[in-house]
């Protein structure tokens, strides 16, 4: 997620314009202008993971679209001019700030990562903050964190160093301190700190505490034991770094103009759109274009909204795609009888640009958690056992066309069974959990990675002759093997074996991965913790 610091300062000086433009202008036209502007540089920040300012930004947007108002309301009065130009002012030399301190930016380590070779050495580690009075229990979180590439400095309240370099995250341990105290530092931290995202830890369990360290400006709290692995979760997760692909959004209107100004409102928020202005091909542009969510207008010559959801409701694969209605019909009866005919929300036009997008980023956000569920194994975060299979025969296709050799391997951890029995389950899922944290942090975003059963993992490196696939599992072997796993007071060891096949050598994925799960029990009964591939 990396930002460069010219888009960065270019999205700030649209903000800028547009707030000089009402200043020189104070119409309600204009208004919508700047509070678009605020909105989509508030989002922006957010997708870019600039914690800090996107909290300043998220503010001023609360408080533009609370004037929002229509033509009667504008101008603002002096006294809310005033207030604007001062956060305005203060988010803008907040962002100089950052750009001149050359800050990296806190998600750097996948982008990084994403074109290089397959044998190449990935993704530098991750910086962490440990901010508090020096607590034994960290050592172990430490120890487990740098196993997954994140490196931990620890300093105390009083010299936490400047922001010259910001870390990706700072751990905030509020342990000992009231809940006053706690927010007056962490509001300190958050006022020098633009990017990180602040997480704070040993926080008391109760509202009002929570509330506070919230509005103080943590992103996220712990609150007092919270168990290792939840942080440690959180931690991974965040130092992952995934950047998600663009929404997209599929506009169905016969008026040009009005397509035309919904999908300008779209595209100023970074949503992808696509407008067809006939009804009827609507299923076809589902297939090739694959959007998220569908923007409907409610009259068209020859079909309705309505009559167009129904249709698109009889194919399983769109039954759960959002439909936004847009209309002028402001007949309630009406609007009720579209939602029950397959339809999500109801927006009348002329719409609020700023609702809108708040609509439909919403409806998207809803409809990709849930096929992430229906993708991906709950456990892990990875692909589940179909998704994996599907994503293989998607790369073996073009692995084939390309004329690129791709290497797949199935992976076990070794005698799991007894991990289960000598130290219980739920450290089993965690040992499941430390190996598809290792996998996702070593293998590039455009390898395949799944679990594929219990304790069984499939993986896909495209590109990847045998030797090169060897050299990639036996160093994650190799280091999988040097986790120190915590059990109560002490630690204990696990070790994987590996199989590996390879396009072209085989040509089809469920041969492949035959292939893979035979060279597995090679390995296995060859004494296991070990690498074997099939030439
Ligand atoms: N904790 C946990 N255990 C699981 C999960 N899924 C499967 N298992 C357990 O994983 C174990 C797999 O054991 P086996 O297939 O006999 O193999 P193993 O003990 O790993 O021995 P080898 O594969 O021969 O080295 C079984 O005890 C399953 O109950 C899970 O999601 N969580």
């Amino acid at each position: 997620m990396f930002c460069p610091p010219a888009e960065l300062q270019k999205k700030c000086e649209a903000l800028d314009a547009n707030w000089r433009a009402y200043r020189a202008a104070p119409r309600f036209e204009q208004f919508v202008e700047f509070a678009i502007t605020v909105s989509s540089f508030a989002e922006f920040l957010h997708s870019k993971g600039l914690s800090g300012l996107h909290q300043i930004a998220r503010d001023l947007e609360q408080q533009a679209l609370s004037l929002f108002g229509d033509e009667l309301s504008h101008p603002v009065p002096e006294h809310v001019f005033d207030e604007l130009a001062s956060r305005i002012a203060g988010l803008t030399a907040r962002v100089a700030g950052y750009i001149e301190n050359g800050s990296r930016p806190i998600e750097e380590r996948r982008a990084g990562s994403q074109d290089s070779d397959p044998a190449d050495d990935l993704a530098p580690p991750r910086r962490v903050w440990f901010i508090g009075d020096k607590s034994p229990a960290w050592r172990d979180l430490i120890t487990q964190l740098g196993y997954f590439g994140v490196r931990v400095e620890v300093f105390g309240w009083q010299n936490v160093p400047n922001a010259q370099d910001e870390p990706a995250i700072l751990m905030l341990d509020t342990l000992g301190l009231s809940a006053t105290e706690a927010s007056r530092r962490i509001k300190m931290i958050r006022a020098r700190f633009s990017a990180s995202n602040l997480l704070g830890l040993n926080i008391e369990a109760d509202f009002s505490c929570l509330q506070a360290i919230l509005g103080a400006g943590c992103d996220f709290c712990f609150v007092r034991a919270t168990p290792q692995p939840a942080i440690m979760a959180k931690i991974v997760e965040l130092n992952g770094g995934e950047e998600e692909a663009p929404y997209r959004v599929l506009v169905v209107e016969d008026s040009l103009t009005a397509s035309k100004l919904v999908q300008r409102t779209l595209g100023e928020n970074g949503i992808e759109s696509l407008a067809i202005a006939q009804p009827r091909e609507v299923l076809t542009t589902l297939k090739r274009y694959q959007p998220d969510l569908i923007l409907m207008d409610m009259h068209m010559p020859d079909c309705t909204g309505v009559e167009a959801a129904r249709v698109i409701r009889q194919h399983t694969e769109f039954l759960s795609i959002p439909i936004v209605y847009l209309s002028g019909e402001t007949d309630v009866a009406l609007q009720i009888e579209a939602l029950r005919l397959g339809g999500d929300h109801f927006l009348t036009k002329p719409f609020n640009p700023v609702i809108l997008n708040a609509i439909v980023k919403s409806k998207i956000e809803r409809y990709r958690s849930l096929r992430r569920s229906m993708f991906h194994d709950s456990l892990t975060g990875l692909l589940n056992h179909t998704s994996s299979k599907q994503r293989l025969d998607t790369a073996l296709n073009l692995a084939m066309a390309e004329q690129e050799p791709m290497a797949v391997a199935m992976i076990d951890i070794d005698h799991f069974k007894k991990v289960n029995d000598s130290y219980g389950h739920p450290v089993g899922d965690q040992v499941i959990r430390s190996l598809a944290w290792l996998l996702k942090q070593r293998l590039r975003k455009s390898d395949i990675l799944g679990r594929y059963g219990g304790e069984e993992f499939l993986v896909a490196l495209p590109g990847a002759t045998l030797t090169q696939a060897f050299q990639i599992l036996d160093r994650i072997r190799h280091d999988f093997s040097q986790i120190k796993h915590p059990f109560n007071e002490t630690w204990f060891n696990t070790t994987f074996s590996s199989g590996v096949a390879q396009f072209p050598l085989i040509s089809n994925g469920e041969a492949l991965v035959k292939q893979a799960d035979e060279a597995l029990y090679e390995a296995k009964r060859a004494g296991r913790d070990r690498v074997v591939v099939r030439g």
